[in-house]
């Protein structure tokens, strides 16, 4: 199928992604959400007045989030434009596109605005209070790290889900070590001549604001703390559960940004379009749940779902983009649908550049969408797990406008 929503080409971006506990732990992620989006808008002539809907993602609340996407319009002079906030964890990219695209399937809004943003570092402490429990003693929770550590369905954490995986694929730490230097190798290739892929979505250097947003505190040339692998430095790693397989080189690890995608009608696509003579189109979106504990499997269901709507195969592909918060997510989706493992996440993927949850998704498609521009046009998957034994996958095509 073919949705009547449109990318404008171009008209998308994201900031680098800091490592946690690093450039931009001590920003709002809401706030600084809006900061970029005004300075992304401005850059690109977009008036946000044009926008009559948004969607805000985000996985870890921040305070005020209660106010989400009507707050962060207004902060971005999108005063028109309600909308609700969305999280469906690590999903919650493809999620909030989708939900502007239907917006505009069902002729609700025309100019819509799908932003995410993520603050891992410096996780909300909650406290829930239970006056009848005795002397009053609420529980407490640490958002980020107590939700790595425990799915409260089955009790155990996201990276037993990769192991469990891992085992029933026959899934080794050397095969799980080679494919991080592959696609450290890939991510390589965004940071070729200054990194030119990386700029064609995102300001670099990039400004990172002062907590109060009114000055310049640092400059970032790309993203922050990526690893740089060796074959040596990955095979001195042990599995960081006993028994297991799957190093601390051989997952994500957990960073801070925004990113953010205008979704709209075709003929304000042509209007708003960095180049009007491309059109980015949505052809599929699928959704799928597996078996608890086997989160990585996910992501095969999902793509397959969104496949079928866009009446597309794995070989009609030319480019795949996948969430991969453990290695052991690309081998088993290659090895299960047939993918070229090597040729996947071309250009960096969320193992490499890090995992600010809700935008990853966001970054990963922007990056599929250039990789097809690139290759002067195809069509591409995204496909991504995500907490809950679930995942999130869209098709898109750029082509002649
Ligand atoms: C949320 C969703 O919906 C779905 C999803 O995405 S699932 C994924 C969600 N994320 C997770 O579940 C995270 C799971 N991981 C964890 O919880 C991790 O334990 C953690 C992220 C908390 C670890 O964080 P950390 O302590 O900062 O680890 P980090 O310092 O990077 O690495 C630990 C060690 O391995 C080493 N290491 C890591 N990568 C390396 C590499 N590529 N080469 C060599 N050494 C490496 C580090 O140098 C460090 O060594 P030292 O202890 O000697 O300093």
């Amino acid at each position: 199928m073919s949705y009547k929503a449109e990318i404008p080409y171009g008209a998308y971006w994201s900031t680098p992604f800091a490592r946690w506990q690093g450039s931009f732990a001590n920003l709002h992620s809401v706030r600084f959400a809006a900061h970029v989006a005004r300075e992304e808008l401005g850059r690109r002539a977009i008036d946000p007045a044009l926008f009559d809907y948004g969607v805000l993602g985000f996985s870890v609340p921040q305070q005020h989030a209660f106010y989400g996407l009507p707050w962060l319009t207004g902060m971005i002079g999108a005063t028109r434009a309600g909308g609700p906030t969305m999280m469906q964890a690590c999903a919650t990219g493809v999620r909030t596109l989708l939900a502007a695209a239907q917006e505009i399937e069902s002729d609700m809004a025309s100019v819509a605005l799908a932003i995410n943003c993520d603050r891992t570092s410096n996780g909300p402490h909650l406290y829930y209070p239970n006056p009848r429990a005795p002397g009053g003693t609420g529980s407490a929770e640490n958002w980020v790290m107590d939700n790595f550590g425990c799915d409260p369905l089955g009790g155990h954490s996201m990276l037993a889900t990769a192991e469990n995986v891992a085992s029933k694929h026959n899934v080794t730490t050397a095969q799980q070590h080679e494919l991080v230097l592959r696609r450290e190798q890939q991510y390589g290739d965004a940071l070729r001549d200054d990194s030119a892929f990386l700029r064609r979505f995102m300001t670099l250097p990039f400004a990172v604001p002062s907590a109060d947003f009114r000055k310049t505190a640092a400059t970032l040339d790309g993203d922050e703390g990526t690893s740089r692998s060796t074959a040596e430095g990955l095979a001195k790693l042990r599995p960081v559960i006993d028994g297991g397989s799957v190093t601390f080189g051989a997952q994500t690890h957990p960073a801070d940004g925004n990113a953010a995608i205008v979704v709209t009608t075709p003929d304000k696509a042509r209007e708003l379009s960095a180049d009007p003579k491309i059109a980015v189109r949505l052809h599929g979106f699928g959704l799928a749940r597996t078996e608890l504990a086997y989160m990585p499997e996910a992501m095969i269901p999902a793509a397959r779902r969104a496949l079928d709507q866009a009446g597309r195969s794995i070989a009609d592909l030319a480019a795949i983009k996948t969430h991969n918060p453990f290695a052991v997510n690309d081998i088993v989706f290659a090895r299960e649908t047939g993918a070229d493992l090597a040729l996947m996440n071309n250009y960096g993927c969320s193992l490499v550049w890090g995992h600010p949850q809700a935008p990853m998704g966001t970054r990963a498609i922007i990056e599929l969408i250039e990789e097809l521009a690139l290759r002067g046009g195809g069509f591409g998957l995204f496909t991504g797990c995500a907490a809950g034994d679930t995942a999130m996958a869209v098709v898109i095509e750029v082509c002649d406008a």
